[in-house]
């Protein structure tokens, strides 16, 4: 889009949110962050300019102002919000209305969506008109630049063909004009971006947005049911995000949808929403852009057929000692059983960089390992209800810490390049080394990935509970030997990773 055309629709848009009774407070600004990569934003004014009450015209008080916690930044009446509701009361057939009500709501607002951007007299088309033709979500990315990622566990949540499956059959049948599964990816992916789900009419609620994790059910804050819709609504989903800059939030008071500032904003400040703390792999996918801001919420994922392939290994210290047998086919079955019973087996564990309120190891996957690695006795004394998982403390068990550490060890080994490797593409890009954004973000993700690895390893190296109730290898005194091991340089090794020549199998992967 030319920049003489970007500044026109961005005008047409201001007019029309004026004539659809979109209310906006004077500080504000519309702003063209392109320059910062962010295309549109709501900004306050570094000066506002109004009419001196004292002269005739043409003379101006210039002055700058913040906001205050819990200011106006704007209010959008429910009839401008472009949603199912509205634009079946305003041009549905019979038959448009009942095939719309029959589909998920991402998929009856894309074809809402498609069918006002078609017509000449839309009520919306200065708002469609700002909305972007280009995103870099996940979706549509090319087999090459997804390479990038590597062993990111995103690359299995994209869904392209999922979705395509949902678009042949709920959107070609309505026989939507010029449009084919490219254009519905680019309606379904400003969607994904853009919409909020706000709640109907009668709940007045705060609500997060654009569409993040916590509002893809329809459970409101106090746990009661409320019906929601999802909705694009048109300037608050200008406001760009960036992790913890968050300063301001849309709420709800029934006739109106209102932007509230949450904290004070100084004069010339950009106005952000929350977008969710989302790891920088979900803000690729969902929103198609990253910030370093958002590398405290980076995810590793450890999948359970990782751990189970790791539990039916035998394991090793570093000096070559047996530390735990692998597990046979029969025995890691009735231990997964007992995890599922016990409710701490999942299809895939999430590691972070721990925070006061969350640890790097969820305690799920702690139960699930130590489930694996309890001893016999123990294992049927659970089995039989006459004992019961411990608490998280007691988790933290030697073994448990080596055995996953092993895991993590195996998970870093999927990627194809080192945590030391990125830093040095990183610095080469920094350098001007040419390369398309899209690397830049991935190498920036997969990089965040491993720090999270690394982190968590070290920590997992680093427990020190006993192994009591732990079936470690029956050699020597190695319970007495291992408890004397110092954590970090310990490591355990499976007995597949164990190098044909030397050192122990990780040799240019040190994190
Ligand atoms: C809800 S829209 C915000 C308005 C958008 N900037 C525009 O010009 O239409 C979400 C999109 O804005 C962009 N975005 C939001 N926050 C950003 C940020 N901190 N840095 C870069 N891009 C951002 C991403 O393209 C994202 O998909």
């Amino acid at each position: 889009m030319e920049i003489d055309d970007f500044q026109a629709t961005t005008e047409a848009f201001l007019s029309w949110l004026s004539e659809v009774g979109v209310r906006i407070n004077a500080k504000m600004v519309l702003k063209d962050l392109r320059s910062e990569g962010r295309g549109r934003g709501v900004s306050l004014r570094s000066y506002f300019v109004l009419p001196d009450p004292s002269f005739d015209s043409n003379v101006f008080l210039v002055a700058a102002a913040g906001f205050e916690e819990d200011e106006l930044v704007f209010s959008i009446p429910r009839g401008a919000v472009l949603n199912v509701g509205n634009v079946l009361s305003s041009t549905g057939s019979t038959n448009w209305r009942e095939s719309l009500q029959n589909m998920p709501s991402w998929l009856s607002l894309t074809a809402a969506m498609i069918s006002e951007g078609q017509r000449s007299n839309s009520q919306w088309a200065p708002y469609l008109a700002v909305l972007p033709k280009k995103l870099d979500s996940l979706v549509f990315w090319s087999e090459e630049e997804l390479a990038e990622l590597q062993a990111c566990s995103v690359l299995q949540k994209i869904g392209r063909a999922g979705a395509e499956e949902m678009f042949g059959k709920h959107l070609v049948p309505l026989g939507i004009a010029n449009s084919n599964y490219e254009f519905y990816h680019r309606v379904a992916s400003v969607i994904m971006a853009y919409a909020f789900d706000i709640p109907e009419e009668d709940n007045t609620k705060h609500i997060p947005g654009p569409l993040d994790d916590d509002n893809d059910d329809l459970v409101s804050d106090d746990g009661k049911d409320e019906k929601t819709i999802l909705s694009m609504i048109p300037l608050a989903d200008m406001l760009n995000a960036d992790a913890e800059r968050n300063n301001a939030r849309l709420c709800c008071d029934n006739e109106e949808l209102e932007m509230r500032t949450i904290k004070p904003i100084a004069a010339g400040e950009e106005i952000f929403n929350d977008y969710g703390q989302l790891p920088r792999s979900d803000l690729l996918r969902r929103y198609g852009y990253i910030t370093e801001n958002y590398a405290i919420y980076d995810v590793a994922e450890i999948s359970a057929s990782s751990i189970i392939s790791v539990a039916g290994k035998k394991l090793f210290t570093q000096a070559g000692e047996t530390l735990v047998e692998g597990l046979t086919a029969n025995e890691i079955e009735k231990r997964v059983a007992l995890a599922e019973r016990e409710g701490c087996f999942e299809e895939s564990y999430d590691l972070v960089h721990s925070r006061p309120e969350e640890p790097a190891v969820p305690v799920e996957l702690l139960a699930f390992v130590y489930i694996l690695l309890v001893d016999d006795e123990t294992l049927e004394a659970i089995l039989n209800s006459k004992a019961s998982i411990p608490r998280r403390s007691k988790l933290c068990s030697q073994l448990v810490g080596k055995f996953l550490s092993a895991v993590i060890w195996s998970k870093i080994m999927d990627y194809t390049t080192t945590w030391e490797e990125d830093c040095g593409i990183l610095k080469d890009i920094r350098n001007d080394e040419p390369c398309s954004t899209r690397k830049l973000m991935a190498v920036q993700v997969r990089k965040g990935e491993k720090a999270v690895l690394k982190k968590s390893g070290q920590e997992a190296e680093a427990f020190d509970g006993s192994n009591a109730r732990m079936r470690v290898a029956k050699k020597k005194s190695l319970a007495r030997e291992s408890q004397k091991m110092p954590p970090v340089q310990q490591r355990a090794v499976t007995d597949d990773s164990i190098p044909s020549g030397k050192g122990n199998g990780f040799s240019g992967r040190v994190l």
